[in-house]
């Protein structure tokens, strides 16, 4: 049963785009989208600050979903909907601080024991990845691949979950067939020849998620 220790999310979270901008949050919730993630690499906490500011103020003006990616004492202070965590930064992070601030917390997972880690800390939402091989992040391990997919979702029954990790827009319906409740994506859009219209045509697969 799904009883996390943070504040629920939706069961379908929809179309979960992750980017590494406030320009690209802003262009995403004008066009719709509803769950977004701000994902800035290897910067110091004050290099990031004002971004994290300006993609919270973005967030509340659209209604918008917006988590932050390893900042959680950032996303904490400027009270974001929620954080996005790795099974490496579970072990440093205090859990009980994002709890106590009532941020939401998503954690990723790539494996079977990963699921079994992320299940003890009691999320909001689960990640499974890397589906399929991907350009935008080095992974350690290989890609799980649809079947595996389906047997995460199978074992999480009611747990909210998103999957991530080369998925395309036309590899999206196949992902999206398996009951995943949400598709997180960087380059289908923001490599898109088209990002506009890569964003209406996902969004129309995965939709804007539940309320
Ligand atoms: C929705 C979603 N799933 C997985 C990840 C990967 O997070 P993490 O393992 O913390 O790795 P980095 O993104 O920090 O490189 C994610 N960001 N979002
Ligand atoms: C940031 C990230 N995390 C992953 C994981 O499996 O945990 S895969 C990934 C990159 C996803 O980018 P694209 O949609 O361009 O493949
Ligand atoms: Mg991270």
């Amino acid at each position: 049963m799904y009883q996390p220790d943070f504040p629920p999310v939706p069961f379908r979270l929809g179309l979960y785009p992750v980017v590494d901008s406030v320009a690209w949050i802003e262009r995403l919730l004008a066009v719709g989208v509803k769950t977004i993630q701000l994902r800035i690499k290897d910067k110091q906490d004050d290099e990031v600050e004002a971004d994290i500011i300006a993609a919270v103020a973005l967030g509340r003006r659209y209604d918008a979903r917006l988590f932050i990616n390893d900042y959680w004492r950032l996303a904490i202070k400027h009270q974001a909907y929620g954080v996005h965590l790795g099974q490496e930064d579970l072990e440093s992070t205090e859990l009980e601080l994002i709890r106590a601030a009532g941020l939401r917390l998503g954690v990723s997972t790539h494996d079977n024991m990963e699921i079994d880690v992320a299940l003890a800390a009691r999320p909001s939402y689960i990640a499974l990845g890397h589906v399929f091989p991907t350009q935008t992040k080095q992974m350690p391990s290989a890609p799980q691949g649809l079947e595996q997919l389906a047997s995460h979702i199978e074992r999480l029954a009611d747990y909210p979950t998103v999957a991530i990790g080369g998925i395309s827009l036309e590899r999206a319906p196949a992902v999206l067939a398996t009951g995943v409740g949400s598709i997180a994506v960087v380059s289908a859009i923001t490599q898109a020849d088209d990002w506009e219209a890569a964003t209406a045509q996902l969004l129309q697969l995965a939709g804007v998620g539940d309320e």
